[in-house]
Parts: structure tokens; sequence; C-alpha cells
């Protein structure tokens, strides 16, 4: 199956609300066959300058220069060419175009006239999005820019959205830089729940798909049942997990697994962290001594931090995102639990308002579960438009 396929079937509360929506509104709007008012032409499909897919990246890691990031993947899913189509042009109807034209055969299709009380509509669709009000208000007022007083289908609204969802989310599509260091230190942040275990558990066997040695550290060291569940995910990816005892000091176990990383030669060290925001002045504390103590051994270290947002928190990730940087110099983000929830729209508004890279998005509780995040297909999958 195509990441695309995938994605849109994943996606289906997210993009069935939205389809719905627009359907719903142009329906309602809809103005009888014949009217004498111009048509929209077609949109044009998302730019062609969009970022190619994430290249795999160099299995030698000498083949990265030693500071500047590669485009290394994380996570390389093969792209199918369906899936590198941006948007395909509004399907004809059985009966053909003329036939559509002269009222014979096919479905007619439904138009409404893009106007206030429309744009109005589309707004309020976008917000129950979780796009957030800015973003869902530069998106209609894009749209209204090219399209305003046009009859538009209720496809080719689809269309439009989805062209300026991709516009915003491409300076954001990045996959997680990968430099020849060694070992490259990855922190991983984000509240309890909201995907950091699971997160790292893919990561860990993907950077193993592409031939990297991998060491975890378990630094949540207060819940002895996030350091089991993390044991659980190194052994599905076939990847060390340094653990200490319960209620131990994260940051010594942070300079344990330095010192092991480097002694093995590891390319990778992913350190887990607790994500407990109730004591934030607490977590600030540990966070920046794990930083202290592995900047003992490496002075750029660490090389990610990794912020991991829970997709179905809605809303409350832009708060998250405005917590953990505060707390931690946050790199790149990770957005998890994208199937089955209805609040795909809060990576727009993540990537509108904060800019921060978004490295790979979660789309299910399996290992290969992670995506790199692909712009084009997000938005048509959010959309509900078929590429
Ligand atoms: N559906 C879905 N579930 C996910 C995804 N990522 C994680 N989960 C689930 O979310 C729950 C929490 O994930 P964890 O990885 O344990 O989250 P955590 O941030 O490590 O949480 P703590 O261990 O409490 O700190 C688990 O039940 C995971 O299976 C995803 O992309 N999709």
């Amino acid at each position: 199956m195509s990441f695309f396929k995938k994605l849109k079937d994943r996606m289906l509360k997210s993009s069935s609300r939205l389809e719905a929506g627009l359907d719903a509104i142009v329906e309602e709007g809809q103005e009888p066959s014949g009217a004498e008012v111009p048509q929209a032409p077609d949109a044009a499909p998302p730019s062609d300058a969009a970022p190619a897919p994430a290249p795999v990246p160099p299995a030698d890691p000498a083949e990265s220069p030693a500071t500047a990031p590669s485009g290394a993947p994380v996570p390389a899913a093969p792209q199918t060419p369906e899936a590198q189509t941006p948007v395909s042009p509004e399907p004809e109807s059985k009966g053909g175009l003329i036939d559509r034209l002269m009222g014979r055969g096919g479905q007619e299709v439904a138009r409404r006239t893009l106007d206030d009380p429309m744009l109005e509509q589309l707004e309020e669709l976008l917000i129950t999005a979780d796009m957030g009000v800015d973003t869902a208000l530069r998106v209609t007022a894009n749209i209204a820019e090219s399209h305003f007083g046009k009859r538009v289908s209720a496809e080719e609204v689809k269309r439009l959205m989805a062209e300026e969802i991709a516009r915003i989310m491409e300076p954001v599509a990045q996959p997680m830089p990968i430099y020849s260091k060694k070992p490259q230190v990855v922190l991983v942040v984000g509240v309890n729940g909201s995907g950091k275990t699971t997160t790292i558990g893919k990561l860990a066997s993907q950077f193993r798909a592409v031939g990297k040695s991998v060491i975890i550290a378990a630094g949540d060291t207060f819940r002895a049942a996030a350091v089991e569940q993390l044991q659980v995910w190194g052994e599905r990816a076939g990847v060390p997990v340094l653990t200490a005892p319960e209620g131990s000091d994260p940051a010594s176990l942070a300079f344990d697994a330095m010192l092991k990383a480097e002694a093995e030669g590891a390319d990778l060290l992913l350190i887990d962290t607790a994500g407990r925001l109730q004591n934030r002045a607490d977590l600030m504390e540990e966070l920046a001594k794990i930083v202290r103590v592995i900047r003992k051994r490496d002075p750029e270290a660490p090389h990610n931090t990794l912020l991991v947002l829970d997709a179905t928190t809605g809303q409350n990730a832009l708060s998250q995102v405005e917590t953990f940087r505060k707390l931690a110099d946050v790199s790149g983000l990770v957005m998890t639990k994208l199937d089955g929830t209805a609040r795909g729209g809060v990576l727009v508004a993540l990537a509108d308002r904060f800019g921060l890279p978004i490295h790979a998005i979660g789309v299910g509780e399996q290992i290969d579960d992670l995506a790199p995040f692909d712009p084009e297909d997000y938005a048509c999958a959010l959309t509900g438009l078929e590429v």
C-alpha cells in the first residue's frame, strides 16, 4: 500500500470531517445549474518546488560532513510514484466534459460562488479541525485572493485548501539531520504519554535498518513502567537499552550512556527523558543537568533535541511547544497519533506559528508506523483530496 493511502486511511477522522464539511458547504449554497457565472479555473497542483522525499541516508557516516546536517531520512519510507504526485485534476464524470456541460449523462458537479458567507464557513471548518484561528484565516484569505467571486466545486476547494496547507508546511518538512559525529546524541523530550518511548523505538529500528548502530538510554528513571516499556521497544528494534535503578539521577545515566556509546563507537545515542510538567522547575533542572553532563564528553551535544507531541491533544500541542522551548533547546518535532484523530490540523498551526522542523509523524503503534513528513501527502490526506 502506498504511504499516502496508508496516511489517508489512518487520518480518516480528520479528512472525513473536513471532506464532509467542504461538500456540505458547497452543496448548501449550490446555485442552479446554467447560472451565467464564470467557473473557477482548475486550481494548479501544489508547487513543483516542493522538497523531494527524504533521501536514504548514507550508510557510511563518513560521507556526511562533520558539522553540516545531511539530508538523512528519519525515517526513510519508500515513496511510490503516486505518493509523489501532489494533486490530480478533478476526475471527469462518466459522461465526460462535454456531456457535463450539456447536462447529459454523468452527475452534475455542485458549485457555489466563493463569497464572504462561504469563506466564513470555511474558516469555521478549519478551526474545528484544530488549525487555529490565525492559520485558518490565512488559508481562507489566500484562497479568496485568487478565487473570490468565482464558482467553485467542493473538489476545487479541497484542492485550493490542500495547496495552501502544503505551502505552509513545505518549509518545515525536514528530516532529522544526521551528523558524522559519533555518537550523535538525540535528546527526546515531551509530556508523559505523548509517545516518546514508542517514537524512540521506531527511530531506533529505522536507524538500524539503514546500518546505524544505536544505543538507548532510559532517562525517565522515576517510572519503572516507562523503563520496562523502553526495554520492550529496544528488544523489538534490536538495540541495547541502558537503564538505572528507579529514582536514580537521570544525568548520571546519561553520562554512563555517553561513555558506553563512545566506547562502542555507536552512531547514535537516543536519550529518553521524563515528561512531568506538573513540576516544571524540577524538570527544567533535570533536563539542564543531563545537558551539562553530556557536554562534559561532547560540548556540542545534544545534537538534536526532539519534542514529541501527541496530535490528539489538539491546540494544547501549541502550548507544549512554548513550554518545552523554555525548558530545552528544541531542534525539531515529531507528531504522534495522527491516525485516528480529528485534530490533524494542529500540525498546520504548529508549522505556521513556530516554523520548527517537523521530522516525522506517527501514524500507529507498530514499529514501522513512523513516516517522514511529506507536506503534500499530508495536505491531501487532511482535506480528503484523492491523489
Ligand atoms: N495510535 C497511535 N498510538 C501511539 C502512537 N505513538 C504512541 N502511541 C501510543 O501512545 C501511548 C503512549 O506512548 P508512549 O510511547 O508510552 O508515550 P511516552 O511519552 O513515552 O509516555 P510515558 O512513558 O508515560 O512518558 C502508548 O499506548 C502508545 O502505543 C501513534 O503514532 N499512534
